[in-house]
């Protein structure tokens, strides 16, 4: 197997103030890797570090000590980029865009041929359940409506590493339902899904693997089967019951 993410050492301080008065270590000596084709939970309390894994992950920021590999690449290699799908928990695109229009925009700007990018956007429409409203402004769409549509746009392209980041915030019944059928296409596919979320239920239906973040460190990592099932009586237990001690520790 490959691994679609490695971190080796990866520590994070953001500085604050002026000339870094306030030191703010987010990430501190994480190392850890993730399988091609897998789906791996990231989880962790508030200010934990995922939201700073991402974004080191994406290049927005750099990290303070460590190596970084990104589908066999450093993050600096900003062509890898056009091989990851990102959803947001809060997506904001231009509101006086249509769906279409704004799906025809990012499949360009994936450099998606013009022939393929009309078909491809239609048929993401369908999927997402947006076929109806294609040719409506955004600024009329719900939450659950723009979750649909970030998740088309993420879709764009294919990714071989696709990072959903809370995206169940808003999405009903069906739309969750839609969410694992991506998340089971991605590994048909041998693509690699990263799912941050504090949603427990979701994350024992969709992931194989789960790191869990403390204050910054890796303070858990495991196959999900083994945490479902209480080590010491073999019976089964929620994934919410396996991590609730590591939830109760303090962040610094
Ligand atoms: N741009 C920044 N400047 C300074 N400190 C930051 C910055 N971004 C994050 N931090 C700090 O880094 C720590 C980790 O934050 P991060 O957003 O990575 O956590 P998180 O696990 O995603 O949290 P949550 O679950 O609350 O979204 C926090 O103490 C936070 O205040």
């Amino acid at each position: 197997m490959t691994r679609a993410i490695e971190f080796t050492n990866v520590s994070k301080i953001y500085g604050s103030g002026w000339p870094n008065r306030y030191r703010i270590p987010a990430l501190d000596k994480i190392s850890l890797h993730i399988e091609s084709g897998t789906c791996h939970a990231l989880l962790g309390p508030n200010r934990s570090g995922k939201t700073t894994f991402v974004k080191l992950l994406l290049g927005l920021c750099k990290p303070t000590e460590g190596e970084i590999s990104r589908l066999g690449d450093s993050p600096k290699n900003k062509s890898t980029l056009a091989k990851i799908g990102y959803v947001h928990e809060n997506q904001l695109f231009p509101r006086y865009l249509t769906a279409r229009e704004l799906l025809r925009y990012y499949g360009s700007l994936s450099l998606i041929p013009q022939s393929k990018l009309n078909p491809k956007v239609d048929a993401l429409l369908k999927k997402v359940g947006l076929a109806d409203r294609a040719t409506e402004p955004i600024s009329r769409f719900s939450k659950g409506m723009i979750q649909r549509l970030g998740l088309a746009q993420s879709l764009l392209n294919d990714p071989e590493l696709l990072i959903l980041d809370e995206p169940t915030e808003g999405l009903d019944l069906s739309g969750r339902q839609l969410l694992r059928d991506v998340v089971h296409e991605q590994k048909k596919r041998g693509a690699t899904t990263l799912l941050i979320s504090h949603v427990f239920p979701e994350v024992e239906q969709l992931c194989d693997r789960v790191t869990v973040l403390v204050a910054g460190q890796v303070a858990k990592q495991a196959e999900i089967t083994d945490l479902l099932r209480d080590p010491k009586s073999g019976q089964p237990r929620s994934l919410e019951d396996a991590l609730r001690p590591l939830y109760k520790t303090n962040n610094p």
